[in-house]
Parts: C-alpha cells; structure tokens; sequence
C-alpha cells in the first residue's frame, strides 16, 4: 500500500511535534524514520496509525484519503518498543486476537484462523511456540510474536516504534537482519522508527532524517551516508570530522589546504569529512600540513588524533604499514571525499 502524507503539523504547548511534514512512502517499501529523542518520530507514525489526530494536513492510503479514519479503519499492524502481548493468552491466541476480535461478518472461521496463525508461527520461526505464554519466551522471541501478530490481519502497512529497542545489542543485531529478510517474504510496507542511524542504514530501503518536527532528507542509506543534505545529517549519521575555513570563488581554504566548493557561497564555511576519507599525501600545494596527537592500533585498524592550526581531527584507515604515523610528527593530509557547506547552514 502507497502511503502519501502531505504537510502535516501537531503542536503541543510550546512545541511543534510536527511542523509540516511532507512524506511519499512507495508500495512495499521498508523505510525507517531517524533521529534524535524529540525529533518527531513517534508523533509521525501515531499520527499514520490513526492513534493520534494532527492539527493539520493529510495521510492517504493508497488513493483513500485516511486523514480522519479510526486505527481500525485504517487496518495498521503496529509494533511497540515494549511488548504489548497479551499476558493472560497464549502465543497462538495473541496472534489470532486481530482476527477474532473482527466482527462476525468480517470474521474468518475457527479452521481459517488456526491455519493462519500457524503459517505466521512458521513465518517468525517460532513454530512450536503457540501453546506458550508470554512470560515463557524471551524478549527477542516477544518481539517476533508481536510482529506475527501485528502480521495477522495483513494490515495495509506496518508501523513498528522502536521494535527492538529494549533488547539488548547481539540480539538488536540479530533481529534487524531477521527482520529484512522477513520484509523481503512479506513486501509489506513498513516504517520503522530508530534512533539508531547503524539500525536504519542497514536495514532500510531508505531512511528519513528527522529534525525538531520537520523531514530534513530522504534518500537510501548509501545516499545519506555518501551525500548529507545538511551538517545536521552529516554528524547524526556516522562519524564527522569539521574544520572551519573560507569559501571565496568556489574554492575552500584553510591553512594549506584548497579544495573544490562550486556552489558554496563566498564567506565562512566548514569542511565536513569521514575519518576514513582522510589520506596522508605529500606535503605541497592543497595538502593540509597536521601534527598528530595520537595513535591507536587495533589489528589491522588505526586510528589517528591529529591537530591542524588548531583544529582537531580524526583519521582512520585500515592497513598500518601504509600509514607510519607517530605522535609529535608533521604530516599532510587530503581529503577523498568532503562536503563544504556555508557556516549558518
Ligand atoms: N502528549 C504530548 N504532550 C506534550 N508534548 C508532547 C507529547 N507527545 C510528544 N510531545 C513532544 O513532541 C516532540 C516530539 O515527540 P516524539 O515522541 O514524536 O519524538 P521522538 O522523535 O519519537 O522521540 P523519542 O526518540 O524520544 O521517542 C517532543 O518535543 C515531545 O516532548
């Protein structure tokens, strides 16, 4: 199901939760929503629910303009960071409970309603856990079940609020990846809320950052990752080295360094680049003459504090004999790949 959202705001005393968010979420798609506590997220996939009513703006289902339908109407399977199971039932009746609770027309038989429950068992490969309550699986095994159950009514769309947040890391890990391969099953259409940018770069089809109520990008991990529209995006994404320069004709300067910034207007800019895009190069034009603070070697893996006219920075790279660095030495460094943007941006 193709969701579109159009200009959508919330506002609580003080605070815009949303402040006009504009979204196209294709058919099938797993997409997650990234960003800091407060930027909006949970309001957002409330609102697509159903559970919470925006001040203004709109959310289709498909064709079907769902602004003021009711959660049930809407016919959303969702997910929450605490699982929301049933206590008192067993697995086999928390997945069945969206279909017996349907009414009588809509209702499929006893026959029906254990065949598919059944079939989600085995979807979230937990086939013999039917018979069991809650408080016999551990919590990564709640979260499949909440999940078959979310899956039971095949809801138009899946919206999953920090599904394994309460996990803890190997099992994060595990779940993620079972998860992708479990939407490439499926094709349901799925957000997912994160603040876990690791999360969301590997386990969506595209991430939307967001930022104090607004979309700040949209694009696929690679595309977030390789080209951030803003700093914002650049340093909640990965680690950001920041040096401060001048932009004047299109050309980034600091201390030795000159480098390419068509498009960036005349004035106070910074530099943005990954430790692992920085490369030691020969001293001379364009390179930026740097003292190194500091070095770690862990394997194969080196990471190095350096310091140039001031500012800090961090460099990485993956084969030590390549890279005699020491601490007190002068190097000269160039940058693979950057972003300069305009100070004020
Ligand atoms: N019921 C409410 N009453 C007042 N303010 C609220 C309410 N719900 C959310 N807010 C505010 O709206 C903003 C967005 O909250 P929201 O929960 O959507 O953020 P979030 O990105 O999901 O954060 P988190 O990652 O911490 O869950 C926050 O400033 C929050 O304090």
């Amino acid at each position: 199901m193709q969701l579109t959202i159009s200009s959508l705001r919330k506002q609580y005393p003080g605070v815009a939760a949303l402040d006009g968010v504009d979204l196209d979420i294709r058919s099938g798609e797993l997409v997650a929503l990234l960003g800091p506590s407060g930027s909006g997220k949970t309001t957002l996939l409330r609102v697509i629910a159903g559970l919470l009513h925006a001040d203004a703006g709109r959310v289709l289902f498909g064709d079907v303009d769902a602004t003021r339908l009711s959660l049930r109407e809407r016919n959303v399977g969702f997910v929450f960071q605490h699982y929301a199971l049933f206590r008192h039932m067993t697995v086999a009746e928390n997945i069945a409970f969206g279909l017996r609770s349907r009414p009588r027309k809509r209702r499929p038989d006893k026959a029906t309603i254990a065949r598919r429950v059944q079939e989600l068992l085995q979807l979230v490969q937990l086939p013999e856990h039917g018979g069991r309550y809650p408080d016999q699986l551990s919590g990564g095994q709640k979260q499949r079940i909440a999940l078959a159950r979310a899956l039971a009514i095949d809801p138009a769309v899946l919206l999953l609020d920090e599904p394994f947040g309460a996990l803890d890391a190997k099992v994060r890990v595990e779940l993620r990846r079972w998860l992708r391969k479990l939407h490439e099953q499926t094709g349901q259409t799925t957000l997912f809320v994160t603040h876990d940018q690791e999360e969301a770069l590997e386990l969506a089809d595209r991430v939307v950052v967001m930022r104090a109520g607004r979309v700040e990008q949209v694009g696929t991990p690679d595309e977030i990752y390789r080209e951030p529209a803003s700093p914002y995006v650049f340093e909640f994404i990965g680690r950001a080295n920041v040096l401060h320069g001048q932009v004047t004709g299109g050309r980034f300067r600091m201390d030795g360094l000159e480098l390419d910034a068509a498009g960036v207007a005349d004035g106070p800019a910074r530099l943005y680049l990954r430790p692992h895009d920085l490369a030691v190069a020969e001293p001379g034009a364009g390179a930026l003459p740097a003292t190194v603070r500091g070095v770690q070697r862990l394997g194969g893996r080196i990471t190095a504090e350096l310091d140039a006219g001031g500012q800090a920075l961090e460099l990485e790279a993956f084969d030590s004999d390549a890279l005699p660095l020491a601490a007190g030495e002068t190097v000269h460094l160039r940058p693979a790949r950057y972003r300069v943007f305009a100070a004020g941006t």
